[in-house]
């Protein structure tokens, strides 16, 4: 095991291939509580309460017979033990990065979790600092947003650091995306706390409508998302088949990873691709962050970066419409695109009852691990089971759609699209490498009415 102040992987291994990428343990010296949870009439009742130290989650849960047992993560989940006494708690909550739908729910489970399960009764909301408790947060979840406000932007790690330790916090939960883990990350490890040998749990709970948080099944907020995405797709088709050679044209938010043009396409299969070829309209789904390549050609290079240093994207959405547009003049054709562009109607709603539920896990979650005095890991759900995540896996790498994927295919058999791959088929997935290089796209001139941009998904139909 490593010595509390090193930065090393703490890695168990065990029988068959097992692998425990365990988080850290803040003090595997000091004294323990008795969990006050047992004394809970709710919990009381429940057989096996409490998680065994042992027990753990597979990274991978589709295993060849002869394979090794592989990756496991610290099942989340209350303990036996506390290593906070109650009263000695002073909690806060950040919450960083672009909105998504569930903040509120979250923020307002971590204080109730605190508050009515561990007793706690010190709990600071920042940057808007407001002391937070159960009636502040009654009724928070029913909205959008987050009660605490959130921005882009480099954090000066040392002054958050000497802050914590200035007002005592020993407790610090960390809400946000990909950028927000790596700087909690840093919180943890590089600049501060482990160094200073500071008892103090750092804890992340991973939001983005993007999902391209890596390891976890999904991020929250993805599913309110796609479902606010499906009704733009929705309004795109009626004004599609209603108009003469009609085009319904949805942008759709998701950074780099396509994720919720995908699900949300995949959820709206509401089309049949040869109905449509007869009475020519279609609509175009695009993500975001497609195309981006191939608009420099066209478009002035844009190296422009966000506060958080994001590439800032430029609107291939502008771009794929005018080159639709201008196809059609050329041929002298009818046509009515119609531009539906969300944006961030996709993150500003309230959450859905299925992200409430995962929010309300997530923060559940988060607080045993704290309580129990694990730090350094994101709360998130692997295999649908609550787990233990230690940073250095959720910040890796960017999770992004894989067009060479079961999931991708799915959708390419729903819309009827072609792939855009050169290859697709009776390749064995050893012949696949992850991140296949894609198939240099047709210029607009040569496309024979189908424009194909990776990873737009399209009802497949041809306009003459
Ligand atoms: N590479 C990094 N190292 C340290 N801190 C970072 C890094 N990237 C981002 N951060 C911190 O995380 C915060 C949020 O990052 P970012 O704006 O990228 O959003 P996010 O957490 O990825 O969420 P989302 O992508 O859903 O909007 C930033 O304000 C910054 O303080
Ligand atoms: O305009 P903002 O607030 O930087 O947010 C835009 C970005 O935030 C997200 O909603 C979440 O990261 C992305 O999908 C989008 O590109
Ligand atoms: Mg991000």
């Amino acid at each position: 095991m490593s010595s509390p102040k090193s930065n090393k992987p703490k890695i168990v291994n065990g029988p068959g291939g097992y692998i425990l990428q365990d988080v850290p343990h803040l003090v595997d010296y000091l004294p323990t509580y008795p969990n006050p949870l047992q004394d809970n009439p709710a919990y009381s009742v429940v057989k096996q309460y409490f998680v065994d130290a042992d027990d753990s989650v597979p990274e991978k849960i589709v295993v060849h017979k002869d394979g090794p047992r592989g990756i496991h993560f610290r099942r989340a989940g209350p303990r036996q033990k506390v290593y906070f006494d109650s009263d000695e708690v002073h909690a806060c909550i950040v919450t960083c990065g672009g909105l998504c739908p569930g903040l509120n729910t979250v923020i307002r489970e971590i204080v109730s979790s605190l508050s009515c399960m561990y007793g706690v009764n010190r709990i600071l909301g920042i940057d808007n600092t407001i002391p937070l408790d159960s009636k502040v947060v009654n009724d928070i979840h029913k909205r959008g947003g987050t009660i605490l406000g959130t921005s882009r932007g480099g954090h000066d790690t040392t002054k958050i650091v000497d802050s914590i330790q200035d007002r005592g916090i020993n407790q610090v939960y960390i809400i946000g995306g990909d950028g927000t883990q790596r700087g909690a990350s840093i919180v943890q490890n590089h600049v501060g706390i482990r160094r200073r040998g500071l008892k103090v749990s750092v804890v992340g709970i991973p939001k983005t409508i993007d999902n391209d948080i890596p390891v976890i099944d999904r991020s929250f907020g993805v599913d309110t998302a796609v479902e606010e995405a499906q009704r733009a797709i929705n309004a795109a088709h009626v004004e599609a088949e209603s108009n003469e050679n009609g085009i319904g044209f949805v942008k759709l938010m998701g950074r780099y990873s396509g994720f919720i043009a995908m699900y949300a396409t995949l959820a709206s299969r509401d089309r049949d691709g040869l109905r449509r070829m007869a009475t020519c309209d279609m609509v175009i789904i695009l993500a975001e962050g497609a195309g981006q390549d191939l608009m420099s050609k066209s478009m002035e290079s844009n190296t422009l970066k966000d506060a958080s240093s994001n590439k800032i994207l430029k609107d291939a959405g502008l771009w794929l419409s005018q080159s639709i547009k201008g196809r059609f003049k050329k041929n002298k054709m009818v046509m009515n695109l119609k531009c539906i562009d969300p944006t961030y109607m996709n993150r500003a709603v309230p959450s859905s009852a299925s992200d409430n539920v995962y929010c309300i896990l997530l923060a559940q979650s988060a607080v045993h691990g704290a309580m129990a005095g694990y730090t350094g890991y994101t709360s998130g759900l692997v295999n649908g089971r609550q787990t233990y995540i230690p940073y250095y896996r959720i910040t890796e790498k960017q999770n992004h759609v894989v067009i060479t994927g079961r999931m991708w295919a799915r959708l390419l058999s729903s819309t009827n699209q072609p792939s855009f791959l050169k290859k697709q088929s009776f390749l064995g997935p050893k012949d696949i490498p992850e991140e296949k290089k894609e198939t240099p796209l047709p210029d607009c001139r040569d496309c024979n009415g189908v424009v194909d941009i990776p990873p737009v998904t399209k009802e497949i139909t041809k306009l003459k």
